[in-house]
């Protein structure tokens, strides 16, 4: 084993295959190759520097001499990296490329391991009809590559190939090497292409696509089989003839092959700042009658789903390389019309365009109505059913193309209008059932109340009140996740409530007739109806995502509008030893949030106050919520229970319900409104001296 090559420092060790991409990477020609959309880079594009004599030789394998193709000044670029190689390996590769090489016209004398060479005659084009040198090969430090291209713009051949194709180099069985594809020039006396007859022209008439547009872009006719006559569409760049393209009567389509691919009507979009795409020749002929050159269409129709993969490098990326090979013009566009067919594959091929262009600067079109019940399918429908105008109008209207994020009003203006003729109902608040209070707070689907308030305040009981009313005005269904609670206590509270009488006679009832048999029998059927119970059944706490996830399944399998979650603390808040409380509650009240909003669920979260220290008997403020100041800023509306324990102040029965946030001013606004507690039914009744501030 011995180093070789030790000058040189542009390959990064894991160079063993290249391809072509590696050399546009490193041309020469840097102006011809602007990579603008993906590069898959196989090593780092360096400065490339000119020399016209090889680096002293190391290595028996001499710097190639100066007569490759029988020209004098061809630059070698020496590009090598140390290799620490075998030297039998180092043989066996060079001798496997060097007739690989031959195979495809090239000269073996370039096959020297580490060497770019630059200014070669192509092999493939000659150099055009000036002899352009415009050809670069790249030989891999361990002699077990190549890869070229051929700079000249009407040929643009590159290719790769392994010496071995990832096999032993011992072994004698060798991979069979099929050499990279090459693209047929053709020529315009080949094809031997005729004017359109009569009866072709007149084919087009019916499809209003007049002899003038016919006739700039080239279209032809072309007989086979003795007496069958085709539509011939000439694929052209920069003028010259690249390919053909063929309709028959049946629509059958056929393409000059081993032809490049290109956009059909490329040269009328250079310099164009508005370039659209439509999906067929027809459709590029239909906008000429609308008014625009600036078109071009695919050269192979849709695909007929958008791929799931992750895009492939461009040099890969065979089926859309009539996009990759007129970068230059779609980059400079500042626009990107996709006027592709209404149908799903037509769409997916909208997808695949945008996403190799760039959503950004893309735009679509919707074909307008050609009757009742169906849209036109394409451009030329368009022309055909609803005249150039409407062609016209159809592209000025293009939208911009949807980009998975980012919205603008017009995405909203279905849901806005609902909200402005309120058809959805409930939209700006649904009344609590107290008038006193209705003005300060109405209960919004989709938003979030937090209600605090000092311990034995009332909450629960004021949010079960809550609930009977909003059941008996809408029939709102809910969710209850009320930890606290027994369940048979919680259902006793809320049939009272429901009922109007007390459960039992005894104690508290105060000589009130309590509920009848059968009272309580039907009201248990409202009971089961009316709430859905979130428990845990085991000791375990709780997490919030348990919580929502169940909440989710209430309100898709019963239709639940509300979900009450009484309290905060009583839900397991285990965090991640590097999350703060703050952060943890900003967390948990987002995921609340989301939910509620996606599911148009009103959520009541319960949230004690921290301890008061010398506290006073007043409300206690929303940002003694313990735990984070996350519970006033995020929630939509905070709500404080509070309620009179000192007789000589107030009746004790009275309760304060202090509005102290309301996000949404359609909804409500801050202020306090009083309530009467009936400790007999647990029902709050309305006082009439309440406030706004
Ligand atoms: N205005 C009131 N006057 C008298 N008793 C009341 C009043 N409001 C509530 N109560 C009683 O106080 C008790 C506690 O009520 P509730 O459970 O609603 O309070 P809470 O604020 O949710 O308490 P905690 O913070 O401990 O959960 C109940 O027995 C209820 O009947």
């Amino acid at each position: 084993m011995r180093f070789r090559y030790p000058h040189a420092v542009t390959f990064p060790s894991k160079l063993s295959t290249m391809n072509a991409q590696a050399l546009s990477n490193s041309t020469p020609f840097p102006n011809l190759i602007k990579p603008l959309f993906h590069t898959h880079h196989f090593f780092q594009p360096k400065r490339p520097f000119f020399t016209v004599f090889c680096s002293k030789a190391t290595s028996k394998y001499p710097p190639s001499p100066l007569k490759i193709n029988g020209y004098h000044s061809t630059s070698i670029v020496k590009a090598t990296r140390p290799v620490c190689l075998d030297e039998s390996v180092l043989d066996a590769n060079i001798d496997a490329l060097k007739r690989k090489l031959e195979v495809i016209g090239m000269d073996a004398e370039i096959c020297v391991p580490g060497h770019q060479y630059n200014h070669l005659l192509c092999p493939e084009c000659q150099g055009g009809e000036t002899g352009e040198r415009t050809f670069a090969v790249i030989i891999a430090p361990d002699g077990g590559s190549a890869a070229w291209k051929c700079f000249r713009a009407k040929c643009g051949w590159k290719g790769s190939t392994q010496a071995f194709a990832g096999r032993n180099p011992y072994s004698t069985a060798m991979t069979q090497f099929i050499p990279a594809k090459k693209k047929r020039e053709i020529k315009e006396d080949d094809l031997q292409l005729e004017p359109l007859c009569t009866e072709l022209v007149g084919y087009f008439s019916e499809r209003l696509i007049s002899n003038k547009t016919l006739k700039r872009n080239g279209v032809k006719q072309k007989k086979y089989k003795d007496d069958q006559i085709a539509i011939a569409f000439p694929y052209r760049r920069n003028g010259a003839l690249i390919s053909c393209k063929y309709r028959d009567i049946n629509k059958k389509f056929w393409q000059e092959s081993d032809t490049e691919k290109i956009f059909y009507g490329l040269d009328d979009i250079v310099g164009e700042s508005d370039v659209i795409i439509v999906e067929g020749e027809m459709d590029k002929l239909a906008m000429e009658e609308a008014g625009f050159r600036n078109c071009v269409s695919v050269p192979d129709g849709a695909p007929p789903s958008v791929s799931s993969k992750d895009l492939p490098p461009e040099d890969k990326d065979t089926k859309y390389q009539y996009l990759w090979n007129c970068k230059d013009e779609i980059k400079q566009a500042s626009r990107i019309i996709i006027a592709t067919d209404g149908d799903p594959p037509g769409q997916a091929l909208a997808e695949e365009l945008a996403r190799r262009i760039g959503k950004e600067k893309c735009w679509r079109v919707r074909w307008p109505k050609k009757g009742k019940l169906d849209d036109c399918k394409d451009a030329n429908e368009v022309l055909m059913y609803l005249g150039p105008d409407a062609l016209k109008e159809a592209i000025e209207k293009a939208e911009l193309y949807p980009i998975r994020g980012l919205f603008n009003f017009r995405d909203y203006f279905d849901e806005l209008d609902a909200y402005y003729h309120r058809t959805l109902g409930y939209d700006i608040g649904l009344s609590t059932g107290w008038n006193n209070l209705n003005g300060l707070y109405n209960v919004v689907p989709g938003e979030l109340t937090i209600v605090t308030g000092i311990p034995n305040s009332g909450k629960s009981e004021w949010i079960d009140a809550l609930l009977c009313n909003l059941n008996q005005i809408a029939g709102w269904k809910f969710a209850l996740c009320s930890m606290e609670n027994k369940v048979r206590e919680h259902a006793r509270k809320l049939l009272e409530k429901h009922v109007r009488k007390p459960f039992f006679t005894d104690r508290y009832a105060e000589d009130v007739e309590r509920m009848s048999l059968e009272e309580y029998e039907q009201g248990k059927l409202w009971l089961n109806d009316t709430f859905h119970l979130i428990r845990c059944e085991d000791d375990a706490l709780p997490n919030i995502k348990w919580v929502l996830d169940l909440a989710k399944a209430a309100v898709l399998r019963h239709g639940v509008r509300g979900l009450v979650i009484d309290p905060y603390n009583e839900l397991d808040h285990q965090r991640s030893p590097h999350q703060t409380e703050t952060e943890y509650v900003s967390q948990m009240l987002t995921l609340i949030k989301r939910f509620a909003q996606h599911h148009g669920c009103h959520v009541w979260f319960v949230a004690h106050p921290r301890q008061l220290q010398n506290w006073t008997g007043s409300p206690p403020n929303l940002y003694d919520i313990s735990g984070s100041a996350h519970f006033i800023n995020k929630c939509d509306n905070g709500i404080v229970i509070h309620r009179n324990r000192d007789p000589e102040v107030g009746p004790i029965d009275q309760v304060k319900v202090c509005v102290r946030k309301v996000r949404n001013k359609v909804a409500g606004t801050i202020g306090d409104a009083d309530l009467l507690y009936n400790r007999v039914t647990g029902e709050y009744m309305e006082v009439e001296n309440d406030t706004k501030k």
